[in-house]
């Protein structure tokens, strides 16, 4: 089993949250509360290789 952390890194707004709720959820939603930062943890089989994949998405500073 392999422990994958990743971080999503882009400017305020340009769609951090929307496509990491997507790459999980395989939906795209609209707005988020996007004021606080989030760890989101998904276990996957990625070319037979189990992986636990962590998630980080910040909230940009205002
Ligand atoms: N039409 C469209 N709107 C998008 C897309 N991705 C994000 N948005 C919109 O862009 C806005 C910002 O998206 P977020 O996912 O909150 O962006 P973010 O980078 O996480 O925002 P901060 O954490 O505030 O910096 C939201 O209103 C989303 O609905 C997309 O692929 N298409």
């Amino acid at each position: 089993m392999n422990d994958v952390k990743l971080a999503v890194l882009g400017g305020e707004g340009t769609g951090k949250s929307a496509l990491t709720v997507r790459f999980l959820t395989k939906r795209f939603i609209g707005e988020y509360a996007s004021n606080f930062e989030s760890i989101y943890k998904k276990h996957l089989c990625l070319e037979r290789k189990q992986l636990n994949l962590e998630i980080y998405d910040p909230c940009s500073q205002r």
